[in-house]
This record gives C-alpha cells, sequence and structure tokens, in this order.
C-alpha cells in the first residue's frame, strides 16, 4: 500500500533544547530588567537523498534565532489567567494549520479586546466580552515587555512598529488537543509564546523546534516566554498525561495592525539560496496573490499580476522543495490538490512526510484525497489513535478509529447510504447505529462491563422495537408498531416472565406473567373493561377470575392434582353461567355476559383445558388451551388482526409469536434459556438475537436490502462483528479478550485488509515494499526544478505488534498502476464527498479542499460546497473561490469582482484567524447566488477590499 505513515521512522525522542551554549544579555524595560537568553536553530543541508538530483550544489546552510525569556511574566499572573479561563467556552474552529478543532480562547484581535466568534446568548456574549476586557487589562504590563523585547530583538522586522495584534490562549489536554503539527507563523511579524503551564511539571514535552531532522523541546515554565520570527519551524506536543496551556500573542505592524514593513525581510535570504526563506517569500506569494496579508494592494491587481505572483510563487517553492525542503513540498502538494491534480498531489504529500527524519502528523495528506489515489489510508496520530479509511471500488466508506484509550469507532458508509457505526468504548460497552437507505434506524448498547444489552430498532415504518438485557439477565422487550400498540415481555434474572400488550387502537391490555416458580399470571383488560385473570401456580393447579364490567365475578379453580373442581360464580346481573362435565370428565363452561362476550372453558378427558373468550364488543379472541402435557397454549387475536400467540410447552420453554398485521415478531425461548428472537417486519427486514444460556449472544441483521450484520459475543469478552453488504462487501472485527482488535474487511474486488492491533500502546503501520517515485515539474510552474525518482530513504521499521496485510484478487502487493488509476478518478472522490455532505458529516470540504470536486462533470455541486464553506468561514474555499473566479477555471467565466470579494474574504480571515464568521454574512450574497449565474451590478470602484462582495446580485 506504500502509505506515507509506514514509510516515517519512529516518534521522535524527548530530546530538550540545550541553553548551555546561550548568549545571555539583559534590556531595561521601564526600568526594570528583563533576561533574553538567545537560541539558535542550524538549518543543515536536508540528506541528500530528499534533493532533486538537478540541485548540483547542496542548499545554503541558514539560522533561524529565537530568544527565551525566562520570568517574563509572574508564575501566579500565569496560574490566574488559566484559572479564569477554566470555565470559558473554548472556540473549537478548524484549527489553520491541522484542520482540528482548535481549543483556543481569543482575547485581543487587532489590537482590541476580541469580538466572539461565535454568536452566543447577548448574555454569555456580554460576560464574554467583559472576561475578554479584564484579561487585557491584567496582560498589560506582561505585553509590554514582550513588545519592548520583540522591537528590540528583531528590530529588522519590526522597524520598531511592532504591538500585539493578536492573543490567545491555547490549551492542549487529554480528550482535546494534545499537538499543533510543525508550522511557521507565516501571517505575524513575530511571535511570542508564554507557557500558562510548566514543562516537566504540568506535562512532559511542549513546545519544540524543528529543523525536519530532529525536534527540540524547549522546557518553558510558567510564565517564561519564547520570542520568535516567522523562520521558526516549530509546534507543540504534549506527551503523556498532563495539562499545557500557553498564550501566543503575535505581534505586527503599525496602528492598523498590518504587515506593513514586515513581509519581505526573508526575500533576500531566499536569493542567497536559503530554503527556509524560499519557502516563507513562496508562501507569502502565494498568499498575497490569493488575497493574502498584503490585501490592501489587492484591489488594484490585474488577474495578469496575480498570475505572476502565483507563478513565481511555484518557482520559490520548487526551490526550497529541489533543496529537499519537506514543508515546501507539503505547499506544492496542496497546490497540485486545489488544481485537482490528485496524481501529483499525492506524489508531493507523501515525498514531504518522508523527508522528515521522524514521524510527524506534518504534511499529512487529506484523508479523501489519499483514498482516491488508491490507498487505504490510514492516520496515526501521535496520541497514537489509529484511524483508518477504506474506500472500496464501490465507493462504500469504512473507518475505523481506535483511540489510544482503546475505544473503537466504526462507521461504515456503503454505498446504498445505509451508516452502520460502531463504538467501542474502552470500558468495552458497544453502541451500534445502523440506518439503512430506508431510515431505518438499529441500535444495539452493550454495556460489557455489567453485560447488559440496549438495543433500539426504529422501523422506516416507525414502529420501535427495543430489547433490554441487563447483567442480571433479566430480557426487557418493547415493540412499539406505527399502529401504537405496546408489546412489552420482561424476563427477570429469576426467569419470570412478565409480558404486557397494549393496543391503543381499542386499549385493550393483555398481561401475561410467568414467575420464577413456573406458575402463570395471565390478565386480560379488554377495552370494555372486564377483567380476565388466569393464574395457573406451580403446583399446577388453575385458577382463574373474570370481573367484567358489570361487576359480575366468575372464579374457576381447578386442582388437578386431585382433579377436584371449584367452581364460583356471583352474576350481579343476569348474565348466564353454564357448567357442563360430561362423563368422561371433560369440562364445558359458557359464560354469557350481558354485554355478549362469550367465555368458554372445556376440559377434555385428557385433562387439557381449552378457554376462549370472544369479546363481540371489538371482536378480539383471548384462547388459552393447557395440553394434557401441561403445556400451555395462549392466542390472542385482538381486533386489529395481530395475534399474540404463548405456548409454554411441558419442558418449560416458552414460545412466544406476535404476529401483528404488518408481520412482524417472533420470540422463542426454549427451556434451558437460550434466547431466540426474531423480527421480521413487513418490509422485509429481519432481526434476530439469539442468546444462548452461556451468554453468547448472536445478532444477525437482514434488511431489505441484503445487508447482514452480524455480532457475537461470547462469554469471555470476545467481539466478533460481520457484515455482509449486498455488494459482496465484509467486514470483520474481532476484538479477543486481551483487548487486541482483528480487523478484516473483504471487500468485493476481493482484496484483503487485514489489522491486527494489540492491546499494549505500541502501534506502528509496517511499510510496504517501496514503488518507485516519480514526482512531475508542477504544469503551472515556469521551468520548476525537476525532482527525479528517489529510493526510499529510510529502512521501515517493521513493529512485532502490528499486522496490516492487503491481498489484492491478484495476490501481489500493490495493484497495477493502471489499475490504480482506475481507482482513482477524481470524480469517484466527488461522489464521495457529495455523499459525506447529505449525511451531514463535519465539514468534509475541509478534507478534500471542496476543489476536487470541481473537477469533471461536477463542477456545479463543487462551487456549492466550496460556496457553502465560505460562507462557513473557510478561507480555503473563500481563496478557491477568487482563484476560480480570476482564472475562469471550472466553468465559471472569468470575473476580476468576484474574484476580488471572495479573495477579500478570505483574507479577512488571514488577517484575524476568527472573522470568518462575521465575514460569512458580508459574503452571503455572493454565497447564495446560484452557481455559474453570479453578475454584478456595475458600481463605482471603491477602494475597499470586500465591498464588492457585497455587491454581488443574481
Ligand atoms: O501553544 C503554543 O505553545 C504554540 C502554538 C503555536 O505555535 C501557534 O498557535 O501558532
Ligand atoms: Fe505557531
Amino acid at each position: 500500500m506504500g502509505l506515507p505513515a509506514a514509510t516515517a521512522a519512529a516518534p521522535p525522542p524527548l530530546v530538550e533544547w540545550d541553553w548551555s551554549a546561550a548568549s545571555n544579555s539583559t534590556l531595561s524595560v521601564g526600568g526594570s530588567p528583563l533576561l533574553l537568553s538567545q537560541g539558535t536553530l542550524l538549518w543543515a543541508s536536508a540528506e541528500r537523498a530528499c534533493r532533486a538530483a538537478s540541485s548540483a550544489a547542496p542548499p545554503v546552510a541558514s539560522t533561524s534565532t529565537f530568544y527565551a525569556l525566562p520570568a517574563l511574566m509572574p508564575a501566579d499572573h500565569a496560574a490566574r489567567l488559566v484559572e479564569r479561563l477554566r470555565p470559558a467556552r473554548f472556540d473549537l474552529r478548524a484549527d489553520s494549520v491541522d484542520n482540528l478543532p482548535a481549543h483556543e480562547f481569543y482575547i485581543l484581535t487587532s489590537g482590541e479586546p476580541a469580538r466572539s466568534a461565535t454568536p452566543p446568548l447577548a448574555a454569555e456574549e456580554e460576560e464574554e466580552a467583559r472576561l475578554r476586557a479584564r484579561l487585557a487589562r491584567e496582560l498589560a504590563p506582561s505585553l509590554a515587555r514582550l513588545r519592548a523585547a520583540a522591537n528590540a530583538q528583531f528590530g529588522s522586522i519590526c522597524g520598531g512598529g511592532c504591538r500585539p495584534c493578536t492573543a490567545l490562549v491555547r490549551r492542549y489536554r487529554a480528550a482535546e488537543r494534545r499537538s499543533h503539527p510543525e508550522h511557521v507563523d507565516a501571517e505575524a511579524a513575530v511571535t511570542a509564546v508564554v507557557g500558562l503551564t510548566s514543562a516537566r511539571e504540568d506535562f512532559e514535552g511542549g513546545l519544540f523546534v524543528s529543523d525536519t531532522a530532529r525536534r527540540l523541546f524547549v522546557p518553558l515554565r510558567a510564565g517564561d516566554a519564547l520570542l520568535h520570527s516567522a523562520d521558526l519551524f516549530h509546534g507543540v506536543h504534549v506527551v503523556g498525561g498532563g495539562e499545557r496551556w500557553s498564550l501566543v500573542v503575535w505581534f505586527r505592524t503599525c496602528d492598523k495592525c498590518s504587515m506593513h514593513g514586515a513581509d519581505g525581510w526573508f526575500a533576500a535570504r531566499a536569493a542567497r539560496g536559503e530554503p527556509i526563506a524560499q519557502y516563507l517569500l513562496g508562501r507569502r506569494l502565494a498568499q498575497e496573490h490569493s488575497g493574502g496579508v498584503a490585501a490592501g494592494a489587492l484591489g488594484g491587481r490585474s488577474v495578469q499580476q496575480t498570475r505572476e505572483r502565483r507563478s513565481r510563487a511555484a518557482q520559490w517553492l520548487h526551490a526550497a522543495a529541489s533543496a529537499g525542503f519537506a514543508p515546501a513540498m507539503h505547499m506544492l502538494g496542496r497546490a497540485s490538490l486545489g488544481r485537482g491534480d490528485v496524481r501529483q498531489a499525492v506524489a508531493w504529500l507523501r515525498r514531504s512526510v518522508e523527508c522528515f527524519s521522524y514521524e510527524t502528523d506534518f504534511g499529512r495528506p487529506p484523508i479523501a484525497m489519499r483514498a482516491a489515489h488508491g490507498d487505504p489510508p490510514v492516520h496515526l496520530p501521535s496520541n497514537r489513535s489509529l484511524l483508518l479509511v477504506h474506500l472500496p471500488s464501490n465507493h462504500s466508506l469504512l473507518l475505523v478509529h481506535l483511540l489510544s484509550n482503546r475505544s473503537l469507532l466504526l462507521v461504515h458508509l456503503p454505498s446504498n447510504r445505509s451508516l452502520l457505526l460502531v463504538h467501542l468504548p474502552s470500558n468495552r460497552s458497544l453502541l451500534l447505529v445502523l440506518l439503512t437507505s430506508n431510515h431505518s434506524l438499529l441500535l444495539v448498547h452493550l454495556l460489557t462491563s455489567n453485560r447488559s444489552l440496549l438495543l433500539v430498532h426504529l422501523l422506516s415504518n416507525r414502529s420501535l422495537l427495543l430489547v433490554h438485557l441487563p447483567s442480571n439477565r433479566s430480557l426487557l422487550l418493547v415493540h412499539l408498531p406505527s399502529k401504537r400498540s405496546l408489546l412489552l415481555v420482561l424476563l427477570t434474572s429469576n426467569h419470570s416472565l412478565l409480558l404486557v400488550h397494549l393496543l391503543t387502537s381499542n386499549r385493550s391490555l393483555l398481561l401475561v406473567h410467568l414467575l420464577s416458580n413456573r406458575s402463570l399470571l395471565l390478565v386480560h383488560l379488554p377495552s370494555n373493561r372486564s377483567l380476565l385473570l388466569v393464574h395457573l401456580p406451580s403446583n399446577r393447579s388453575l385458577l382463574l377470575v373474570l370481573l367484567t364490567s358489570n361487576h359480575s365475578l366468575l372464579l374457576v379453580h381447578l386442582l388437578t392434582s386431585n382433579r377436584s373442581l371449584l367452581l364460583v360464580h356471583l352474576l350481579s346481573n343476569r348474565s348466564l353461567l353454564l357448567v357442563h362435565l360430561p362423563s368422561n370428565r371433560s369440562l364445558l363452561l359458557v359464560h354469557l355476559p350481558s354485554n355478549r362476550s362469550l367465555l368458554l372453558v372445556l376440559l377434555t378427558s385428557n385433562h387439557s383445558l381449552l378457554l376462549v373468550h370472544l369479546l363481540t364488543s371489538n371482536r378480539s379472541l383471548l384462547l388459552v388451551h393447557l395440553l394434557s402435557n401441561r403445556s400451555l397454549l395462549l392466542v390472542h387475536l385482538p381486533s386489529n388482526h395481530s395475534l399474540l400467540l404463548v405456548l409454554l410447552t411441558s419442558n418449560h420453554s416458552l414460545l412466544l409469536v406476535h404476529l401483528t398485521s404488518n408481520h412482524s415478531l417472533l420470540v422463542h425461548l426454549p427451556s434451558n434459556h437460550f434466547l431466540l428472537l426474531v423480527h421480521l417486519t413487513s418490509n422485509h427486514f429481519l432481526l434476530l438475537v439469539h442468546l444462548p444460556s452461556n451468554h453468547f449472544l448472536l445478532l444477525v441483521h437482514l434488511t431489505s436490502n441484503h445487508f447482514l450484520l452480524l455480532v457475537l459475543l461470547p462469554s469471555n469478552h470476545f467481539l466478533l462483528l460481520v457484515l455482509l453488504p449486498s455488494n459482496h462487501f465484509l467486514l470483520l472485527v474481532h476484538l479477543t479478550s486481551n483487548h487486541s482488535l482483528l480487523l478484516v474487511l473483504l471487500p468485493s474486488n476481493h482484496s484483503l485488509l487485514l489489522v491486527h492491533l494489540p492491546s499494549h500502546h505500541s502501534l506502528s503501520i509496517p511499510p510496504l515494499p517501496s514503488r518507485p517515485h516519480s514526482i512531475q515539474p508542477l504544469p503551472s510552474s515556469p521551468r520548476p526544478p525537476y525532482i527525479p525518482a528517489l529510493p526510499s530513504r529510510r529502512k521501515p521499521s517493521i513493529s512485532p505488534h502490528l499486522l496490516l496485510v492487503h491481498l489484492p484478487s491478484h495476490h501481489s502487493l500493490a495493484p497495477p498502476a493502471g489499475r490504480r488509476r482506475a481507482r482513482c478518478r477524481p470524480s469517484d472522490l466527488a461522489r464521495i464527498l457529495l455523499k459525506c455532505a447529505e449525511f451531514g458529516w463535519p465539514r468534509p470540504y475541509d478534507q478534500l479542499d471542496g476543489s476536487v470536486l470541481t473537477d469533471g462533470d461536477q463542477q456545479a455541486q463543487g462551487l456549492q460546497l466550496l460556496r457553502r464553506a465560505a460562507v462557513a468561514g473557510h478561507r480555503v474555499a473563500a481563496k478557491a473561490l477568487g482563484e476560480a473566479y480570476a482564472d475562469g477555471r471550472w466553468g465559471v467565466s472569468p470575473d476580476p469582482r468576484l474574484a476580488e470579494g471572495w479573495l477579500a474574504c478570505a483574507n479577512e480571515a488571514d488577517m484575524e484567524g476568527h472573522a470568518c464568521s462575521d465575514m460569512a454574512s458580508e459574503c452571503h450574497a455572493a454565497a447564495n447566488a446560484p452557481p455559474l449565474m453570479i453578475s454584478i451590478e456595475p458600481t463605482a470602484a471603491t477602494s475597499t477590499e470586500s465591498s464588492s462582495a457585497h455587491r454581488v446580485t443574481g
């Protein structure tokens, strides 16, 4: 499969920055001294294997300088800031670095207390505004010290004009976010990071700097700060437990918080051949042409100028990539993806991952894009949770997520759009949700810790079937058909059975109670409120009580042990009672009350008992038959023609059949306490649960589209799950008692995917035989440096604990290139994306950048998705739309004004990070316009960046 993750080296060790060589200096700020410890990161030449053969000379080495400011802020101020923010709502917007929820709280934007990012209730909004203002006040002395240091140490960047424009608090903790992949802060002139909790005390790891060969952790304690410029490649990784909080301050220049004067300081270094500077320059040019930092100049730029900037951006990025600089390769990959060139994108992104010397999340390509290229994408985040996505050729989607706490989340979306979701949390409970294409819902929740089982089945006819099997082995079954009758069966741990059938249509009630001593209690309350009660105690005598609405009482007690008969009849109203005891000792009893219901009891010579109760008012029929072998047969046929049948055989097993007018339910409970439940709904769904006495659970679900779901949970906590949809796709998940996971996937193309993940935490994806790479120059780039095929540079590290085998039908480990391509059309991907969008998955367009859809015959949908994403504040989408209108790609007519409008939206997002949601309303008019039909009312040109977006109509 040749996954990038498979070829990545081992996770980086926790190496700390060595400050012993740092040169210290002191700055006086407001009369008090500020200690500065200088660190230097040397960008050594990239490994030869990562460099292009065409770049003969090794790249120019360069350095990135940064400063540690010990105790910049008093530690108790840092602690107070954390405490104030603990109850606050953190922003979960997609992070611009890794697209995952950011978990950050903005205090300042544009140098002022930030506005709320998401519109909350007014009262909450006000409270947040007060909190921000208060934090801004409290932070002012620390920000002043940082500002002085930034202007003093980075004078060539700031020109003395740097001011704190953005301040935000980030939080890293379990179940939220543990890391922030490597990046440069390209949109800040200078950055300061202040630790709010202490490395080594509150957490391990934390902030690190990287030269792509290794990560060096900078152990900031609460109150310590790190000051750096855009050429510092850095990230965060918190190892193990613990909580890290940090204050991030982005400095920009002049009163308007722009990048004026601070955006080109690396140009000369780029020209000298420093890859990091070439990368920054390429990035910034790319940003500018798409409405990036130099927004002010955008209004006046022609489409031709935009093209030129893009081509220059590509040239610089190619230069850095040729020198083996992995982040530049990553950016070129993203650019290829934006153009819909999936193959080229994969080549670049794969290379960017390989050119790191350690395992990192940086550059991990979007999941679906990798799937489109034919690789079952495996995502292994640094917290060692496992995300596996398999997109077989039939476009069904299988997603398995195994979290570090060993809980398992499995989502299967077959091509017929039914959805299967299995969640197996670490406490070994199982949650299974199946939403088929006809919108019926199956939900199984199995809490293995106490072994209780909850099963909810909501059929498309809106009838509801609920089975609850708690740990004490009692069984509760509720069936609520669409006609609102209710069937409830309770089988308690002492093996007594309670069955309640409430037909709401006529409101008659049937209740059967089979006690643990195996006596039977039966109560029938028809709509006319007469009461029929049959009690068959364990000594096999029969007690029958009938209390009609007219208060007459009929009581029959038949003691079979001595065969004596006791009969009491109290007729309050002239109803008729008839008792017949023939010579063969059979007994016939007929009761015809004034309401003309009929009660008939027949005790034949072989001592079997037949009881018929026909309530003529609603014509429902109740029949009890106690055969000589002492089995009991009970038939209830209510007026709605549903049929309820209970048979208690001589071996005390119970057979219960409920056949409603829609042909639905059958339950069999044999004497050895096996439970067999078959549910056959009118739309031919079949649900079968088998629970043998040794607590194995077998569940089979066969929907009308021939989808088969089978779950087997043996008593030793093994879990076996087999899923066979109509397209012959087989999924088998086996979770053994030692908590290791075995997953077998056999798609319709007969390829086999097997993942074995043992219980201990060591997890790695084994590599597969390396395939030759062929990275082609980007078509849009004017004579870009050519990067030839490279040999795999590292020896794969095979973990003995993980077995991953992918065996396609022709038994080779990698399908031939032609076939791979055949499966990898962007239009396949488009279908998947549309499907995701249909299910309302969170921001599918984020994963795909939306733009893959704009390839081929689905441009209109692609544009619509991009538009939706842009309106939601997604700057990549706004950028892509802007570029589309600038170039006239994806079938849109070139339109400089629209291009400008969308790029301005993207730019606003770039500038403020969180301003997209506000821009959403400004972009709204443009966004709601039907695709390809947008026109602009002619207006006088204005200089404001985003005003054109307001003017869009149609
Ligand atoms: O949290 C940190 O220490 C740094 C975060 C960071 O690098 C950023 O937000 O750009
Ligand atoms: Fe950063």
